[in-house]
């Protein structure tokens, strides 16, 4: 259990508010997604979490325990992956690294051990786990952070940007284990990303900040459903795009969007277009998906 409450950090002189006045709470078991454009305050409030930051006023517990108050209880019950691998040794080895932080969570050498191969080898790196961090591609160097923070089984796992820079199957083994930290162990974890793909298809929550503040914090279903009105068809057409219609020509065909406010009126468009004479492809009801929500919600004018 992650608790935020009224949490706020104003910079140095400039005085900029990167996070102000937010309050969450994400449960046992839950993949919540931090989503923001660049600059929206999502790093700043992640380091405030795992201790790094001082907040300028406001409170985090983490399963229960205050991080300025009690401190090294708080640090026990997270792994995290902050800004890409910068938390890892690269003067070290892949194998080193994880027995290094395994040792330092508490963990037995025997348990450090098991736990190190099953996620070097989930992860493609156990023929390379003797070799220097520093000498991996910038991937590899992000598998061994992820290894690094999930080394402990920790009760909460905090991820920014864990699957940047990874290629499709390295994706792929970082989603599944994401998902199964969170349905099999009860984990908590709250990652940030650009990459709404992944954010729908992982997490069971998602809250969008802008300008430090949170403009949506809703269940991923009810956050897409909230903005059905936006529903799109896609007309595919034979030939141009027929007088009075734009739409994009590929190969023959062009595709028309339209946006209605009510499914019906769809037929309209479907009759002024056939009164034009032109032969149609295919009719498909588009949803929004959370990139739409996203690009709605942080283009809306600012009430600052
Ligand atoms: N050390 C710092 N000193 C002063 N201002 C900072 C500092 N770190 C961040 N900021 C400012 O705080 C605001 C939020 O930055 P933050 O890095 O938290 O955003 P973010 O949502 O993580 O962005 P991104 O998606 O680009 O990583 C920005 O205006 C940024 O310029």
């Amino acid at each position: 259990m992650i608790e935020i409450d009224a949490l706020t950090k104003v910079y140095g002189s400039a005085q900029v508010r990167a996070v102000d006045e937010v309050s969450l709470r994400i449960g046992a078991g839950s993949v919540f997604g931090f989503l923001g454009p660049n600059g929206a305050g999502k790093t700043t409030t992640i380091k405030m979490l795992a201790g790094l930051l001082t907040p300028t006023s406001g409170r985090v517990r983490l399963g229960g325990f205050d991080v300025a108050r009690q401190r090294s209880a708080a640090m026990a019950q997270f792994g995290a992956l902050l800004e890409g691998s910068r938390n890892v040794y690269w003067s070290l080895s892949a194998w080193q690294n994880l027995m290094y932080f395994g040792r330092l969570k508490g963990l037995r050498k025997h348990r450090v051990a098991e736990r190190a191969q099953n996620l070097l080898t989930d992860l493609g790196l156990w023929e390379r786990r003797h070799d220097k961090v520093g000498g991996f591609s910038r991937g590899m160097q992000q598998k061994v952070a992820i290894a690094t923070a999930l080394i402990a089984d920790p009760p909460i796992v905090l991820l920014d940007e864990p699957t940047l820079g990874l290629d499709v199957e390295a994706t792929r083994t970082v989603k599944n284990w994401i998902a199964e930290q969170a349905r099999e162990l009860g984990t908590t974890v709250l990652l940030t990303t650009h990459q709404l793909d992944v954010a729908q298809e992982l997490c069971d929550r998602v809250a969008v900040m802008r300008q430090g503040r949170l403009v949506a914090d809703l269940p991923t279903r009810d956050l897409l459903d909230g903005f059905r009105e936006r529903d799109r068809y896609e007309i595919r057409v034979e030939g141009e795009a027929p007088p009075g219609f734009d739409g994009v020509t590929r190969e023959g065909v062009t595709t028309i969007s339209v946006r209605v406010s009510d499914p019906r009126e769809v037929y309209g468009v479907v009759e002024r277009l056939r009164a034009q004479g032109a032969v149609l492809e295919s009719l498909t009801q588009v949803r929004p998906d959370l990139e739409d929500v996203f690009l709605a919600l942080v283009s809306e004018p600012s009430h600052a």
